[in-house]
């Protein structure tokens, strides 16, 4: 990928011996993120896994937190609040919630691949506030308005 941008990353002491998140192929839209702990994730269980990371996201960016396929298709674990968001002026530790939706105990174990992170750029939105909205040929039809 050209021109990636600079995120700055500091090691917490659990997170000391761990690789940092990474790109698995050079055309992957996100990084590869590990567990910094051990824990085993019941069926229905949730939990903040610990990455022993936190970061400083440039301003105009956010870091999404997403789920791997994998674990999702095979084990039923996922990210219940997908996609997390990683604020830029977010420094504290950058964790990963997870849920074992599955039927069997999930173990993770420290190094494990857990989730995926995504660099995303982002726009923040100015109110305008008016008293009429213009008229549209879906006007408040939603929902499944159209038909399956
Ligand atoms: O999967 C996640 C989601 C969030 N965070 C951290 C970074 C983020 O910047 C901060 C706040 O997240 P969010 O805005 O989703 O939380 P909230 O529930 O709205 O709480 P808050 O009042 O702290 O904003 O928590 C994580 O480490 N992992």
């Amino acid at each position: 990928m050209t021109n990636p941008v600079g995120v700055q990353v500091k090691r917490l002491p659990h997170g000391e011996g761990l690789e940092l998140p990474a790109y698995a192929t050079s055309g992957a839209a996100g990084m590869d993120v590990l567990s910094a702990e051990d824990v085993t994730l019941e069926p229905g269980m949730r939990h903040a896994v610990a990455t022993g990371l936190s970061v400083a996201i440039p301003d105009g960016y956010e870091i999404q937190v997403r789920p791997r396929s994998g674990l999702a298709f095979k084990f039923g674990v996922t990210v219940p609040n997908t996609p997390g968001t990683i604020d830029s002026d977010y420094r504290g530790e950058l964790k990963v919630l997870m849920i074992n939706h599955g039927t069997d105990a999930f173990p993770i174990k420290r190094g494990d691949r857990v989730a995926q992170l995504v660099l995303a750029p982002v726009t923040q939105a100015q109110w305008h506030e008016v008293a009429e909205l213009d008229d549209t040929e879906r006007g408040a039809g939603g929902f499944g308005s159209t038909g399956r």
